[in-house]
């Protein structure tokens, strides 16, 4: 094993601060907070750290997870753009089993953690939206591959930049997301166009909204179609975040200030 040693030691020299993925209490207990600034990453803060970042989902792919643990470290100034970051998290197993050194200015521009944390509407109520796109992309209606566009905050201006395509089945009604019975709703209401319009504390205000933003300046990779355009207009002519599902290749993908945010697979998820 001559050089493994060696090599690790190289990963973790000089480092200013550990990132640790984990609510084990027991491999939490190993670091000494005093020796290194240590900062946990987590779904939940089951092990009780002082300094801890909130994983509004549990991202399967190690980059959005580290990503995510980066931005809301910086945001939180738990740790400094121009500190060496060790992240330990795991990969293959529910054990600590990768040692990933990073820049933390590496990531300070992906917009993914102000996606949650500082968007109008609240973390939670984007969590939710991601997961019942994440879960439409996963099954489809009824077999079928489906698409989405979920509006999200802002509500009262979105509604003024969009027209009914439909009548509103969500007309005087007061339910929200997250609620499991919703979800089955908004997954039947999917199959026909046009968006959902959801307020910052995650009221259905409507479906079947057809989306009429100023697209000026709005600037998405070139290949996505009207709903991605339509999705990145309304979040540069409002403070909405637009979670769009695509039909076409099945990715979830966020919108936020005119900018594809982010976009993850839901089959890895
Ligand atoms: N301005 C809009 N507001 C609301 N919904 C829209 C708007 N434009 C398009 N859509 C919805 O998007 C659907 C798909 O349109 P289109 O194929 O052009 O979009 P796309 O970006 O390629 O999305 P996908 O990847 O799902 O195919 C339309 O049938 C319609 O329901
Ligand atoms: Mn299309």
């Amino acid at each position: 094993m001559t050089g493994l040693g060696d090599l690790l030691n190289d990963v973790v020299e000089e480092i200013d601060a550990v990132l640790l993925f984990t609510e084990d209490s027991e491999t939490f207990k190993r670091f000494d907070a005093d020796e290194i600034n240590t900062v946990v990453v987590g779904t939940s803060n089951a092990v009780d750290a002082e300094q801890f970042v909130s994983l509004p989902l549990q991202f399967e792919e190690i980059d959005g997870r580290i990503r995510f643990g980066i931005e809301g470290a910086l945001d939180q100034e738990l740790i400094e753009e121009t500190d060496e970051v060790v992240c330990l998290t795991s990969s293959f197993s529910s054990a600590i089993d990768s040692i990933i050194r990073v820049e933390a200015d590496q990531f300070t521009q992906t917009g993914l953690y102000d996606l949650f944390v500082n968007s109008r509407a609240d973390a939670d109520v984007v969590r939710d939206v991601f997961e019942v796109a994440i879960e439409l992309g996963k099954k489809g209606q009824k077999g079928k591959p489906v698409g989405a566009l979920f509006v999200v905050g802002d509500a009262g201006k979105v509604m003024n930049k969009s027209r009914p395509l439909s009548y509103n089945p969500f007309e005087k009604s007061h339910v929200h997301v997250g609620d499991p019975i919703v979800n089955v709703m908004l997954k039947e209401f999917s199959r026909l166009d046009g968006a959902f319009v959801i307020s910052d504390g995650g009221k259905i205000v409507s479906a079947y909204r057809y989306l009429e933003p100023g697209a000026e300046g709005v600037d998405i990779p070139k290949g996505l179609g009207a709903r991605h355009m339509a999705a990145g207009a309304i979040t540069k002519d409002t403070n909405a975040t637009a979670i769009v599902l695509s039909e076409s290749d099945g990715m979830v993908r966020a919108f936020k200030a005119g900018e594809l945010v982010f976009e993850l697979d839901p089959e890895e998820y």
